[in-house]
């Protein structure tokens, strides 16, 4: 167990965080305020229609726009060459639209020029917008590890027009990851382990709020926001499961840290077919796991397995694509996930609690789904 050096208490959080429908159309009201050359990273996803949008925007005034396109792993190369070819335009602001991996991507340009961070969702998919640190790959989409920033982005800005229009999957994955805040967060504060935000300091009364304000989101307004989403509709269910899927959540994970459930998340990708599971959707099965192995009530467990039979996040190992995995594999995925976080449990945990545990976690997958 990580026990913190002492009491010295410790929390961060991007400067401005700002969601509503259609508030991309302001962007360079925003961007104006920070600096007035301004380079926009976007996801290959939107590049063609945003490039064009973004020029217009910033055809009149002073500010000037580069827009840029990106594709692919984010690697420490490709985080070179990009500045590298805007080195002239020397950007003060830089913005990354799109997934995980184009906004990791822009803070680690705006870290190189110094520059003002702008983050643009445009999934609720992870807890990557607010959070000070990108985590990098090699070209094969191997994790090599996190580059960390002295600050958070200066300002956040979710369009839930956009978001409400992503595949339902990221939605529900983002549920997923969300959950995982106050489950990950009292085992944090149960073992006085430290937080992410300085070493050795621990974790403050606001990040116990805002996790146990996170969880309740997610459970009653989940299934509303899901089944809105699916039908094309931005509810208020909507707008608030974005800001837990991103705000509480990345509150919540840089203010207290990850536990058992991100440590199944990383142990179990191991196995092949998990590999193609988004992060919130490997999570939500850890999450199970560090129940179980906490001992949890039986009222808790139950509750969330009814809720992702209700919005069908994995409980079983059918569900994860495992369906015929074996002793030795599971026992293979105890191992690797002891690597990560289990020292933040209140109690020391052993490979074989583990193995249980993920056994555990599909047989009540299974009786769950039954009744
Ligand atoms: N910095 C952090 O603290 C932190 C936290 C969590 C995850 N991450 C990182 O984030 C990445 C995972 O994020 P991700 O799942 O967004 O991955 P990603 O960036 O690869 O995006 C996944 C896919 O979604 C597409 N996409 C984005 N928006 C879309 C939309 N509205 N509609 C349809 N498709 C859309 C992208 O083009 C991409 O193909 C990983 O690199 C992970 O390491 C970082
Ligand atoms: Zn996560």
């Amino acid at each position: 167990m990580s026990m913190i050096e002492h009491t010295t208490r410790a929390f961060g959080s991007p400067s401005r965080y700002i969601q509503g429908r259609y508030e991309l159309n302001h962007l360079k009201e925003y961007t104006d305020a920070y600096g007035k050359r301004v380079l926009i990273l976007v996801d290959y996803f939107f590049y063609e229609e945003y490039k064009v949008k973004f020029e217009d925007m910033y055809r009149e005034g002073e500010s000037g726009v580069t827009v840029l396109e990106f594709s692919g792993e984010i690697t420490a190369d490709k985080i070179e060459q990009i500045a590298e070819s805007v080195k002239e335009f020397q950007p003060n602001v830089v913005a990354g639209m799109g997934g995980g991996k184009t906004m990791d991507t822009a803070k680690a340009v705006a870290d190189i020029f110094k520059a003002a961070t702008v983050i643009i969702p445009t999934t609720a998919s992870t807890d990557a917008p607010v959070i000070g640190l990108s985590v990098i790959y090699t070209d094969s989409g191997e994790h090599v590890g996190a580059r960390h920033y002295v600050k958070n982005p200066d300002l956040v800005l979710l369009d839930t027009d956009i978001i409400c229009k992503a595949p339902i999957r990221f939605l529900v994955a983002g549920m997923g990851d969300a959950l995982a805040t106050f489950i990950e967060t009292r085992a944090n504060l149960e073992s006085h382990s430290p937080n992410y935000v300085w070493k050795g300091y621990c974790s403050t009364i606001a990040v116990k709020a805002i996790a146990e304000a996170c969880h309740k989101t997610i459970l009653t307004k989940g299934i509303s926001a899901k089944l809105a989403a699916e039908n094309g509709l931005c509810t208020i269910d909507v707008e608030d499961v974005i800001e837990a899927n991103a705000l509480l959540s990345g509150l919540g994970v840089q203010n207290s840290s990850c536990a058992g459930a991100h440590s199944i998340a990383e142990g179990i990708t191991i196995l092949p077919p998990c590999t193609k599971l988004l992060h919130g959707e490997v999570v939500a099965f850890g999450i199970l796991v560090q129940l179980i192995i906490e001992g949890r009530a039986e009222e808790e467990i139950e509750e969330i397995y009814d809720f992702y039979k209700a919005v069908k996040l994995p409980a079983t190992f059918e569900d994860l694509g495992i369906k015929d995995v074996t002793k030795e594999e599971i026992m293979s995925v105890a191992e690797e996930s002891l690597k990560s976080y289990w020292d933040v449990e209140p109690f020391p945990v052993s490979a074989q609690m583990i193995y249980d545990g993920i056994v555990m976690a599909d047989r009540l997958g299974t009786y769950y789904k039954a009744i």
